[in-house]
Parts: C-alpha cells; structure tokens; sequence
C-alpha cells in the first residue's frame, strides 16, 4: 500500500525514535512468544521432575522478562507518539500550504464541503492509521512471524497441519475487500454531498428562503441522509463479517489442534509441555492473525482517505511561482496587456488577442455589456490566472516571473465578493499590514466612509465579525473591503465594481475619493454604471471578449458606436440622493422601443405614471409562470433573467443593467411571466402598472394602438 511507504518513508527521516520504537516493539514480541514457551520448560523440565532450581530459574526469567518489556513498551509509546504527531503535523501543513498555492480555477473544481472532509474526515482516518493501526500492524505482523518460527521449532508436523488450516481465515476477508472498498467510497461520497448541502444551506439560507427553495434542499438533505444510512449500514456489515469470519475459522482450527496434537502426543511425537506451549502459542499467534484482519477495514478506509487527500497534493497549480521569482520594485510605471488570450476552459476563450498600455497615475476604465470579459480582464491583471496566449507585465516585467509578494504589495484588487475574516474589524482592516497605524486606519475608514458607521457600534474598531460578515449590509462589507485595501497604500488599484451595493451617496463619495486617489495611484476600475467614468484618462470598451474601443468619454461619444449606446440607455434618469426615488425624463421614455413613435405630450403623462421600486440583492422582482401586470425599467442595479429548462433546472439566460427593461408585455395584456428576475445587487427600479397605463390610453387610445404595434413586431 502506498500510505505504508510513505509512513516508512516518513519515519525513516528520525532515525533515532525510529529505532527506539522497532527496538521496544521486538521487546515486546519477543516476551508475549517466549512466555508461551515458558509453559513447555515449566512443565517437562520443573513441574514433571519436580525441580526447585529450575523453577526458580524459569520464574526469574520470566518476571526479569515482564519488567524489561514494562520499559521497552513506555519508550516505544513515546517515541511512536513523536514519530505520528510529526507525521501527521508535517501532512497537514504540507496539505494547508499545497491548498493555499492552488489558483482560483482549483477552488472552483473543489467544493467548501469537499475539502473540509478532506481536512478533517480524511486526514482523521489517517491520523488513525498512523497512531494506531500502523503501529499494531507492525507489532501484530511481528508476532506472527516470531510465533510462527516458534511453532515450527516446537513441532513441524503440527505447525504444518495448522498453516493449511489457516488459510480460511484469509479467504472470506478477501472475498468481502471488493464490497468493502464500495461501500467505504460510498459512503465517503454521500459525506461529501451531505457537507455540500450543509454548506449551500448555511451559506445560501437568505436566497434558499427568498426563493422558496426550503423544501427542494430538505428533499436534497433527505436523500443523501438516506445515502448515509445505505452505505452505512452495507459498510458496518462488511466491516462485520470481515471480522467474524476468522473468529469461526479460528474454532475450527482449534479443533484440528487438539484432534492432531493428541494424536502426536499418543505417538511420543510431542511432550505435554511442548503442546501446552504450542497449545498457547498458537491461540495467541491466531489472535494476531485476527487482529490482523480486524485492520483490513481500518487500512481500506485510511487507503481511500489517502488517495483522496493525494489528489490534492497531486494538484498542480494553474498559476506556478516562477523558479526565480523577479522581485517588482516598489514604484509603478506600467502595466501591459499583449495580445492576451485567455479562457476559463478549453470550451471558449473569455479574451480574445486583448492588448493595452497603462501608464503611472491613469484612471481607466472597464466598460461593456455583461459578460464581455471585463471582470476576467481584471482578474488577469491580478494574476489570479494566467494568460492562454500573449503576455501581462508590470513594470515591463512578465507576471509570471514576478514575486508574488511584491506584486501584491504593489497592487490591489477589490472585488464585489467581499469576504471579512471572523475576527474584529480592526484585524480585518489591519490583517497582513503591520506597518499601519490606529491613526491610518481610521483615516483609510474615513475615507471609505465606514468609519461613521464603526463608531457607532457598541464596540467599535473592536467590533466582532460573525459568519464572514454575514450580519453586515452589502454596502458596509465593501466599505469595509475598500478601506482595507486603501490602508494597505497599494500604487496600483483594481476595483471591480466596488460601488454596485452602494447607495447613490455613498456611490458619490466613493467616486469623488477614487477622483481624489489618482493624485497617487493608478486606478483600473470595471463599472456598468458610465456616470463614474466620464473623466477616466481612457475607457476600454469590452464586448465578446474583445477591446471593440477605447478613448475618452468625449472621444467615445463621437465615435457614436458601443459606448455610446449604453450611455445613451443609461442617461434620463434623475435619483434622489438617498436611492429612493427615481424619475425619467421624457426623452429617455421617447427612446424605449415600446413607447416609439408616441408623442412627447403623452410621454409627459406616461413619466409620471411611473413609481420607484428598491430591492435587495438576490431579491426576485418577477417570477416565472406568475401573472404579471408591472412593466419595468432599471435604474440602476443588476438582474438576472433565470429560466426554469426541463430536466435542467434554473438556467442563466441574461443579465440586465442600468437602463435595461423587461416585463413590457404586461402593458398590453395578462400573461404569465415566461422567466424569472433577480437582483444581483441593491437595485432602484421605475415600474407602471397596467391598471395605471390602462386609464392614460382610455383617454389617448393612439397610445394603447402605437404600443401594440411595436410589441407585436418585436415579438
Ligand atoms: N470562473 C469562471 N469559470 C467559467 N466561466 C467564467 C468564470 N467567470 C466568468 N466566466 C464567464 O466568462 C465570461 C466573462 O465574464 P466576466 O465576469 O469577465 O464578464 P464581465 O464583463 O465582468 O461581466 P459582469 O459585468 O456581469 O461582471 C462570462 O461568460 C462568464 O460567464
């Protein structure tokens, strides 16, 4: 087994607890065989002829024996203790640290539920095999052998007659070892599923309630309990009868001894004492054999948690530390994009032959529809991941030789996922930034406008994390995650972003303090919304992949193509300073495809049947196969448009943003909503209802005509 070779390998590295511990094991074997055999000398050579001094002398032995194996078994606890404890501290770490050098894609392939097994379950089962089945293995494996000689040199004949007799201890446990095996994989694949599960309640529980999906999960959970008790049970009765099946060939065996034994014993073949012996010896050297197939189990199920936590440690990085690592020095002048192509899988490349300069001190921009790759752009330029194709460099030095270390002192990225360790805010804050002080950390909240709000927990800076900041608002985590990230004084910072869950003040803030940021730093930032971007330095304009343009606002406005399009859908709308209350002008309804071709006087009345809508991230706006009656436009936010595909489940089909609108036909008539809309973030939305819209084209029935018109030849 390749666990027993990497142990031995493991122990052979301390040469002086490994000999201590073999020497006391052989102690210990040597005197549970010789003590057997004490019985053949007790008993033809004191008790029969009735000899004092060789009683006295056997006796002394003995108990001279007892006390030297008393000592060799506490030395041999103590350095087994040392040897196992150091096995499995350097594998753990060594698992800990192979994990932390895995790149992004690794923690998508695994799940949370899967590794945490692999840590805990997994790593237990080995834990065991090396504190204590191993040891027993040796000692069991020992004994059998010494045993065994013993037998022989007492009477081979008998010795003969008992081995083959043996051989159906082995047979039944290596007829079940297939079903076992299955079982135990099973059963540690039903643990991982049900840890998922677990995992996806805890973390998803306000989406799971929001949609209603208590009981598809609770039917999930039920399932895999059941797949726990199947392949539980099947495991207990393998693991059972496994173990049984010696014990009866082992009756028979003694059967056979006896039959046998007395028939030498009536040919002269063998003393009494010598049977007694044998008689003792081989109960004993059989308990061994039994001992040794109750292990089996012991060894599958740490075999297979072997191969589990190998495949990690198997894992090669998708993005390696350079032999020599080039450290990037601490000022900024560039960061370069060659011809980059780059894709998550070999199914499609999410960036196609992107290239691009900046320069120290710019602002850029990142903008495009949703999915066009800005993100990933971004993620690149972080190197969480590694170009296909072409090349990234910082300071005209490839990413892929720079030390890590020095590119993440350099730069930053802050993204919409925030994550918040469970400690207090100001470690959270501080974490990995030593050289910061009380004073630069209040002012980094300060800027990130969370200080206000910190101060007025009960416990301030002090405050305590839960549940990765779960308790937190959405604003207040990325508030949070933007000062940590200003704290740490990067020269280049990317934000992916970072604004979506903020309201439009705090928005405001935040952009005015990026504004005030470029004075020192170089701020790439990816944003839907293009009112933050109007005085970029250069706005890359991203679709399918590709930089289809890229200039200034003006400039981009001129060009009349992509950009200014979605400036066009995303201009006309006016939010009140606390992001609830929302109005369109004229002009803007004037540009919706349903409402074209209507005069601006109607449009003037159809604007202010429009009422402002909030909701949540994750919140669902409209339902698949409920009635709808509402038309909206968003204002701003992200949404998703999820359809519900026999035999697939939800399937993603869009992503809206600022300026988008769905849920037109309700204007017209009662149909049932034929997809489902989420917020992907806080979001403001204007909606009009058809009552409302129906009494407007009662008075100006132009309007209901024009609409149906446009919404039939769309259709
Ligand atoms: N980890 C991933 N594995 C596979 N595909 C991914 C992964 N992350 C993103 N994608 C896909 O890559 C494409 C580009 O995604 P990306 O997030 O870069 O777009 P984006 O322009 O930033 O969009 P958004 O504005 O919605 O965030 C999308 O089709 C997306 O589904």
């Amino acid at each position: 087994m390749p666990f027993i070779k990497t142990i031995l390998r493991h122990f052979a590295q301390y040469k002086l607890l490994s000999a201590i511990f073999i020497g006391s094991i052989f102690i210990e074997i040597a005197y549970s065989v010789a003590s057997p055999l004490s019985l053949k000398y007790l008993v033809d050579e004191a008790f029969m002829p009735k000899d004092l001094h060789a009683f006295i002398f056997i006796l002394s032995v003995l108990l001279s024996g007892g006390l030297l194996n008393i000592c060799a078994s506490a030395f041999g606890d103590y350095s087994l203790g040392k040897l196992s404890g150091e096995m499995i501290r350097k594998m753990r770490s060594e698992l800990f640290d192979h994990m932390q050098k895995q790149s992004l894609r690794f923690y998508q392939r695994f799940k949370v539920g899967d590794l945490v097994t692999r840590f805990a379950a997994d790593m237990g089962a080995m834990e065991k095999v090396v504190r204590i089945t191993y040891p027993f293995l040796m000692k069991e494996t020992l004994s059998v052998t010494l045993g065994l000689v013993m037998l022989f040199s007492i009477n081979w004949k008998l010795t003969l007659a008992m081995l083959a007799g043996s051989s159906l201890m082995f047979i039944g446990p290596k007829l079940l070892q297939g079903r076992a095996e299955a079982a135990n994989t099973g059963y540690k694949e039903a643990q991982e599923h049900f840890a998922n599960t677990i995992d996806e309640m805890v973390k998803g529980h306000k989406t799971i309630k929001g949609l209603h999906l208590q009981g598809s999960i609770r039917d999930r959970a039920r399932k895999q309990i059941n797949e726990l008790l199947t392949f539980g049970f099947k495991l207990h009765m393998a693991g059972a009868l496994i173990e049984r099946l010696p014990l009866t060939a082992l009756l028979i065996l003694n059967g056979i001894m006896i039959g046998f034994g007395g028939y030498l014993i009536f040919n002269d073949d063998i003393t009494v004492g010598g049977f007694m012996a044998f008689f003792t010896l081989f109960l004993s050297v059989g308990q061994s054999v039994t001992n040794l197939s109750v292990l089996i189990p012991n060894l599958i199920d740490s075999s297979i948690s072997f191969r589990r936590v190998k495949e990690i440690l198997e894992q090669q990085p998708d993005v390696p530390d350079a032999e020599n690592p080039v450290p990037l020095s601490s000022s900024f002048t560039s960061i370069q994009m060659d011809r980059v192509t780059f894709g998550y899988n070999d199914e499609a490349n999410q960036l196609k032959e992107v290239s691009m300069r900046i320069t120290e001190g710019m602002y850029v921009a990142f903008v495009g529809p949703s999915g066009s790759g800005k993100s990933t752009a971004l993620q690149l330029l972080s190197r969480f991941y590694d170009p296909n194709q072409g090349a990234i460099s910082i300071n005209d030095c490839d990413l892929r030789q720079a030390s890590e270390a020095s590119l993440r002192k350099l730069s930053t990225l802050v993204t919409q996922d925030t994550f918040l360790f469970n400690a207090s805010i100001r470690d959270n804050l501080l974490i990995n930034n030593e050289a910061a002080t009380e004073a630069e950390m209040i002012e980094a909240a300060k800027q990130a406008r969370i200080h206000d709000t910190i101060v007025n927990w009960s416990d301030g800076y002090d405050t305590q994390i839960h549940h990765e900041g779960g308790s937190l608002s959405g604003g207040e985590r990325q508030r949070l995650s933007i000062a940590r990230a200003l704290l740490r004084k990067p020269k280049l910072l990317l934000l992916d972003e970072v604004t979506s869950a903020l309201d439009p003040a705090t928005e405001a803030d935040i952009n005015e303090l990026i504004a005030q940021s470029r004075k020192d730093k170089t701020i790439i930032s990816v944003t839907h919304r293009l009112a933050s971007v109007v005085h970029a330095d250069v706005i890359y304009v991203f679709k399918d992949g590709r930089i289809i343009e890229s200039g200034t606002h003006q400039e981009l406005l001129d060009q009349k193509g992509e950009y200014a399009n979605l400036w066009e859908k995303q201009i006309g709308f006016h939010l009140s300073h606390d992001g609830l209350h929302a109005t369109v002008d004229v002009n803007r309804l004037a540009k919706l495809p349903f409402f074209q071709g209507i005069e601006t006087a109607l449009l003037s009345d159809i604007a202010t049947l429009f009422s402002t809508d909030t909701c949540k991230e994750g919140e669902v706006i409209v339902r698949e196969g409920e009635e709808g009656n509402k038309c909206y436009i968003i204002v701003r936010g992200k949404f998703e448009i999820v359809k519900n595909i026999p035999d697939k489940g939800e399937i993603r089909v869009a992503v809206l943003q600022d300026g988008d609108h769905f849920g037109e036909i309700a204007l017209l008539r009662n149909t049932l909503r034929n997809a489902t809309v989420k917020a992907l973030s806080p979001a403001v939305l204007l909606s009009v209802r058809r009552e409302a819209f129906h009494q407007l084209t009662a008075e100006y029935p132009q309007i209901l005509q024009t609409l149906q018109q446009t919404l039939l030849s769309r259709m």
